[in-house]
């Protein structure tokens, strides 16, 4: 569906070249609802403006519904541009036009008939929920309102695919919630792929399907969310997944913990199969060990359990080593670092 394959872009700024997106490949299947996560300057908007074909790659190759974009004529390049919708942070609505107004705008740039342009606004704030809101103008809705009337706008033309730019980082969190079910829904009742950009972690976990983590213009790490979330491999995406999983010790925790030195301390982490079974309680009991739960937490993934425990094993240290090799056998165990 979109597939950028060794993507850079390097941009001239008072006499100083900066890299913005530096030999990014992605490839973005149709369906997905395929998240992009990053600080502040990470180079996030500049790969949507390249799929957005509002800016052009320095190298590489950016391919949209299978036209490459390189060498695609600029007729071609208008009818592709009517099958991405986009949605932004600061709505972009026409504050002049009523609901109505902004979510017939793009329908009369294209000059559909007036009763067609009367159906299809009508349709889609109902699919939103606005319907009672046609005559409003944008000042007198709150944010989540006006940034449902941004979702209609954007999908007036029936695109395939949607690019949101941090769609609900101007929204509290329960708008949030409602926005994001919203575009699961426009995911899966349109069939619409979705891009989003975003430098919040719970929005990822919310409705992504795949996320692709970004640094300095690069991506660093890529995958379905419950794999990355399950056993992420770069300190960023770590830092990152600890903001909505709550994994970490806090420093309290850890100096209370100091104290009971040298007793070692395991995170255990549960995650597929693992999550329904009695592995920790069966093991330890044919060992006759006892264990204690310091820390846990668990979370549900894509409709999968992911499940992670801070303990201590209570036993000789011989046959607390069995059980340890037992337990990796089936779990990611790993010693807990105090320092
Ligand atoms: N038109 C431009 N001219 C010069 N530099 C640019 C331009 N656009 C982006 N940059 C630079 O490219 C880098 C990446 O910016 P980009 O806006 O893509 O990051 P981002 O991850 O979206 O961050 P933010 O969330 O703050 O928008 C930054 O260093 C930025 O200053």
């Amino acid at each position: 569906m979109i597939k950028l394959e060794n993507v850079s872009k390097t941009f001239e700024y008072k006499g100083k070249k900066v890299a913005a997106v530096k030999d990014v490949s992605l490839h973005i299947n149709k369906g997905d609802i395929f998240g992009i996560i990053g600080f502040s300057g990470a180079g996030k908007s500049t790969l949507v403006r390249l799929v957005n074909l509002l800016e052009k790659p320095t190298s590489g190759e950016i391919t949209v519904n299978d036209h490459p974009l390189n060498s695609i004529s600029s007729r071609q390049l208008r009818q592709l541009r009517r099958k991405i919708g986009m949605i932004f942070q600061s709505f972009n609505l026409f504050n002049s036009r009523t609901v109505f107004g902004n979510v017939a705008y793009p329908l009369k740039l294209e000059n559909w008939p007036k009763e067609e342009i009367n159906r299809r606004v009508t349709e889609l704030l109902r699919f939103v929920g606005l319907e009672d809101k046609a005559d409003k103008y944008p000042e007198q809705l709150s944010g989540g309102q006006k940034q449902r009337v941004g979702i209609a706008r954007a999908l007036a033309t029936s695109p395939d695919i949607l690019l949101c730019d941090e769609a609900t980082s101007a929204l509290d969190p329960e708008t949030t919630g409602e926005i994001l079910n919203l575009l699961k829904k426009v995911n899966e009742e349109y069939k619409i792929t979705i891009l989003l950009i975003t430098h919040e972690m719970n929005v990822i976990r919310s409705i992504c399907n795949r996320v692709a983590v970004m640094e300095n213009g690069r991506v660093i790490e890529e995958g379905e969310v419950y794999n990355v979330f399950s056993d992420p491999r770069e300190n960023t995406t770590k830092n990152f997944i600890s903001t909505v999983l709550n994994d970490r010790l806090s420093p309290h925790l850890i100096e209370k913990l100091k104290k009971k030195q040298p007793t070692k301390f395991y995170r255990i982490i549960f995650s597929g199969e693992a999550t329904s079974e009695p592995i920790l309680s069966e093991i330890t009991s044919k060992h006759n060990i006892k264990f204690n739960i310091i820390y846990g937490s668990i979370h549900e993934l894509q409709n999968q359990l992911f499940g992670n425990l801070i303990v201590e094993f209570l036993g000789d240290d011989p046959v607390v080593e069995v059980v340890l090799n037992e337990l990796r056998m089936v779990l990611d165990v790993k010693e807990v670092e105090l320092a």
